[in-house]
C-alpha cells in the first residue's frame, strides 16, 4: 500500500503543474524571448536565488554553459551562489543583503538579464539584487510564487514575472524546476527549430 503522505505530494505536485502550466505558459514563453534576444546580442544571464532557489540557479547556469538536450556552443550565464569567497566577505563585511546586488554591480551591464529565484517574493537580498539591475539597465526575469510579495511590485513592464499560483515553497520550488527545464528547452529551439531531441 502506497503510503499516504508520499502519494498526497506527488498528487499534489501534479495537480499544481497542470495548474500552472496555463496560467504561467505565456510569461514562460517572454522569458524565453527575452533571454534568445539577449544572448543573440551578445549579453549574459545572472541567475540568483536562496537556499533550494540557489540550487535552482546553479541548475540554470550548468544548462546553459554546458548543456541542456542537444548539442550547441556555451552560452554565458553565471549563477551568483557559488563564489563562496565573495558571499562570505560581502556578508560579513556589508550585509547577507547585499551579497547578490554586489555581484550584479561587478558584472552586470545593458542588456543582460537577471533570473531572479524566491518562492516568497520577499527575500531581501533578492530585492536589492533586482533594484541594482534596473540601475544598470538589466531586464529582470522573476520566478515567484505566493502572490508574487514584494518581488511583484518593483518589477517593471520590461521584466518578466512567472509566478507559481500557489503558497507551499516546496509546491513552487518543483514548478520552478519545471520552468526553468521549459525556459532551456526554449531557448535551444529557438536556435535550432522545433525538431525531435537528438
Ligand atoms: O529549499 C527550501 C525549502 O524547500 C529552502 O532552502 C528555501 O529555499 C529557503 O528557506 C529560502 O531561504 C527561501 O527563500 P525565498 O524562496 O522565500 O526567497
Ligand atoms: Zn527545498
Amino acid at each position: 500500500m502506497t503510503n499516504p503522505r508520499i502519494l498526497a505530494h506527488f498528487q499534489e505536485s501534479a495537480d499544481l503543474k497542470m495548474k500552472a502550466a496555463s496560467v504561467l505558459a505565456q510569461p514562460i514563453e517572454q522569458a524565453i524571448e527575452l533571454m534568445f534576444t539577449a544572448l543573440s546580442n551578445g549579453n549574459k544571464i545572472l541567475a540568483c536565488g536562496n537556499g533550494g532557489s540557489a540550487a535552482d540557479s546553479q541548475h540554470f547556469a550548468a544548462e546553459l554553459v554546458g548543456r541542456f538536450e542537444r548539442e550547441r556552443l556555451p552560452l554565458p550565464a553565471l549563477a551568483l551562489t557559488t563564489d563562496t569567497s565573495i558571499l562570505t566577505a560581502v556578508g560579513n563585511d556589508y550585509s547577507y543583503q547585499e551579497i547578490f546586488s554586489k555581484q550584479v554591480q561587478a558584472f552586470g551591464q545593458s542588456g543582460d538579464i537577471l533570473l531572479a529565484f524566491s518562492t516568497s517574493g520577499n527575500s531581501g537580498n533578492i530585492l536589492a539584487a533586482i533594484e541594482v539591475a534596473h540601475e544598470r539597465d538589466m531586464r529582470v526575469v522573476a520566478l515567484t510564487g505566493k502572490g508574487g510579495g514584494k518581488i511583484g511590485k518593483v518589477l517593471n513592464d520590461a521584466d518578466v514575472h512567472i509566478c507559481v499560483p500557489h503558497d507551499r515553497t516546496a509546491r513552487i520550488q518543483e514548478v520552478h524546476l519545471v520552468t526553468l527545464h521549459c525556459i532551456c528547452d526554449g531557448i535551444d529551439v529557438a536556435l535550432f527549430g522545433d525538431d525531435a531531441h537528438e
